[in-house]
């Protein structure tokens, strides 16, 4: 019996696979439900199957959402939608969001230059900065960066001891810092309804905070400590200095090399995106 893969699978899997990388959710089943809620919902697969070429029966395929739902949605809204997809982008909107914020992708060249802001140092002794090393080791905005970076980056680290049911973020607050933990438990809330339920926790590593800093939008959830704890904090100027634009510039980067390769020209802008997120991925795992 030969097993055929459904024509669109592979795009439709890819896709969920980017964003559970970005967002790194706690519950990749709930995720889930809002991915594919959420592409159903905008029809971000819509540039693809608009595509009148009859040799494109995968991408034509992956259209079967849309013929069923009607986004409501202007083509030119639909293009954004589904190139915002692909740049970092913060979760679906199941939080409720002040009308002010800005979730747009960030675009390094727009920014002023903030290479002259003076640097942040907290000095540490050698033994904090060991434990500062490890608990930095793996996490994955910090992947992306040069040597020189990272070590700036550690340099701008600063210690915070918790206690059990600190409240370390606040949903709908504005953001401070970004945070990587180093040891203790925390839970993770978030207001549906006007009641808050946990979402998940952390159990002695990772890192969160990083939603309000890179959208500039109001912390998207609350978290508290459940024990004495450590974390490292990473202050939001210093964060969107070297995390934010150096990821945007990396990417902004393959985005110059794939508009400049002929072959690629006769694709659609979103289907050139796609093809820069996959080394940008590959840099992230
Ligand atoms: N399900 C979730 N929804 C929102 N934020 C989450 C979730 N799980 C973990 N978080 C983290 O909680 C943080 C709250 O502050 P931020 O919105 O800055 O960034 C958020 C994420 O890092």
């Amino acid at each position: 019996m030969s097993i055929e893969i459904p024509a669109g699978l592979t795009d439709l899997l890819k896709g969920y696979t980017v964003e559970v990388l970005r967002s790194r959710p706690p519950d990749l089943v709930e995720f889930a439900i809002q991915y594919f809620s959420r592409l159903r919902e905008s029809n971000t697969f819509r540039p693809i199957s608009r595509s009148p070429d009859p040799t494109l029966t995968e991408r034509k395929a992956v259209s079967f959402e849309e013929d069923a739902q009607p986004s409501g949605l202007s083509a030119d809204e639909e293009d954004d939608a589904f190139s915002e997809e692909l740049h970092f982008k913060p979760p679906p909107p199941k939080f409720t969001r002040r009308v002010s914020v800005c979730a747009e992708a960030y675009n390094p060249d727009d920014d002023v230059d903030d290479e002259n802001e003076p640097r942040i140092v907290h000095s540490k002794t050698d033994e904090q900065r060991h434990r500062l090393q490890e608990a930095c080791k793996d996490i994955l905005l910090f992947k992306t960066l040069e040597l020189e970076q990272f070590s700036e980056v550690l340099d701008a680290m600063f210690e915070v001891l918790v206690k059990p049911e600190e409240h370390i973020i606040d949903q709908g607050k504005d953001g401070d810092n970004f945070y990587v933990i180093e040891r203790g438990v925390y839970d993770i809330l978030v207001q549906k309804d006007g009641v808050s339920i946990c979402v998940g926790k952390y159990d002695n590593k990772g890192s969160f905070g990083e939603l309000a800093l890179m959208y500039n939008t109001p912390r998207a959830a609350t978290i508290i400590a459940k024990q004495q704890g450590a974390l490292w904090a990473l202050d939001r100027a210093t964060f969107h200095r070297l995390i934010v634009k150096a990821n945007a510039k990396k990417r902004k980067m393959y985005e110059v090399f794939v508009e400049s390769v002929p072959l690629l020209k006769s694709l659609e802008l979103s289907e050139r995106m796609k093809i820069v997120d996959v080394p940008f991925l590959m840099l992230l795992c």
